[in-house]
């Protein structure tokens, strides 16, 4: 499907767009397009990958006559442009509206409007029951991109949801080992917290898979299991030959929660199982309030959410063995000096 075709990467200079560049690149595409603000990335990537299948666009999706430039003579986007911080999200919840919600609709309306075959979005379990405002923004984000669905014909428009993407810039995995070989203590914020624990390659697998088989306004929901933080700490620590390295609980930050959902009951009930994946249609239900109140759902008073809590629990072991897989722990583990994922 896409031989000869062309790509478009929105926020193609972060984590998540430099992995899907690189799985594509393995590809049949005649050309992938990087639209980014930073111009200093996008010069380091021209080197890094120094490929003529790139090309670059200087853009932000909050300019829509910017999107519009890169969009042209696209047939599929990956739209991973995004606010993603939680807490610089809190102090500025604005910024997170327009990148995120306005920023997507600018991307989608550009899609529609030239004809793009397939838009998958990028989104987090933080937009299921948000409370902070970046879950928030990308909670719209997903309303935006069913709205927008349910009227256009010739563009498909999926997202894909995960939890925390392992090692990734800025994450708590490279801030556990730098202080555990800095020899400071490594601060945990509540050893009780869980989180999703994938892997960029999984996330990848799914954006993939979406490409291939997403109907309009689905939304694919990638399994995973969950650790506390106390047992990422312990796993880290076993792995770097410290296991008595010192733990301080900090308490948890801005906009936190003690555990996130990827999926909320309503969805569960709705979704299909497919394995490795949920596949979330729609609610296609239309404006008709008498209608829609009739034909209630009695399921979701029965159903529970798919959350970090109640998935499959990894231990210290289990921990160790997932962390191994990434390239990031590996080099750590052998002392190596690395920079995180991306
Ligand atoms: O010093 C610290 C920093 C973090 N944590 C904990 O580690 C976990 C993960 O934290 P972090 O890696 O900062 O990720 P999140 O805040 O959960 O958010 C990440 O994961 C989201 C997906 O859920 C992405 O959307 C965000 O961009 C990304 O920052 C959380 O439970 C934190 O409380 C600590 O215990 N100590």
């Amino acid at each position: 499907m896409f031989t000869g075709k062309t790509l478009l990467i929105t926020g193609g200079t972060g984590s998540f767009g430099n992995a899907v560049l690189r799985r594509f690149l393995e590809s049949d595409l005649a050309e992938i397009r990087i639209f980014s603000r930073d111009e200093k990335k996008q010069d380091d990537m021209r080197k890094k990958y120094n490929n003529s299948k790139i090309k670059f666009y200087i853009g932000d999706v909050r300019d829509y006559q910017s999107v519009l430039n890169a969009v042209r003579g696209v047939n599929f986007i990956y739209h991973a442009a995004a606010l993603k911080q939680v807490p610089s999200c809190e102090f500025y919840p604005l910024e997170a509206v327009k990148t995120n919600v306005l920023g997507t609709e600018n991307t989608l309306e550009a899609a529609i409007n030239c004809g793009v075959e397939r838009v998958i979005c990028l989104s987090t379990d933080k937009a299921v029951y948000p409370i902070n405002a970046m879950g928030i923004s990308k909670a719209m984000m997903e309303k935006v991109i069913i709205a927008k669905s349910r009227s256009s014909n010739s563009t498909a428009i999926c997202a894909t949801r995960y939890g925390n993407v392992m090692a990734s810039r800025g994450s708590v995995i490279p801030l556990f080992t730098n202080q555990i070989r800095a020899g400071q203590p490594i601060t945990i914020t509540d050893a009780a917290m869980t989180r999703f624990m994938m892997t960029l390659d999984d996330a990848v697998d799914l954006v993939l898979y979406a490409f291939q088989h997403g109907n309009p306004g689905e939304i694919f929901v990638q399994k995973a299991p969950a650790a506390t933080i106390e047992t990422l700490a312990r796993a880290l620590t076993g792995l770097l030959g410290a296991p008595d390295h010192p733990i301080r609980t900090i308490g948890t930050r801005h906009g936190e929660k003690l555990f996130e959902a990827l999926l909320s009951r309503e969805e569960r009930v709705a979704a299909q199982d497919l394995g490795n994946y949920y596949r979330v249609p729609p609610d296609l239900r239309d404006l008709n309030y008498g209608k829609f109140f009739e034909q209630g759902e009695i399921e979701i008073s029965e159903a529970k959410d798919y959350n970090s809590h109640n998935t499959t629990r990894l231990d210290v072991k289990e921990m160790q063995a997932l962390l191994m897989k990434l390239r990031f722990v590996q080099a750590i583990v052998r002392g190596e000096n690395v920079e995180p994922e991306e």
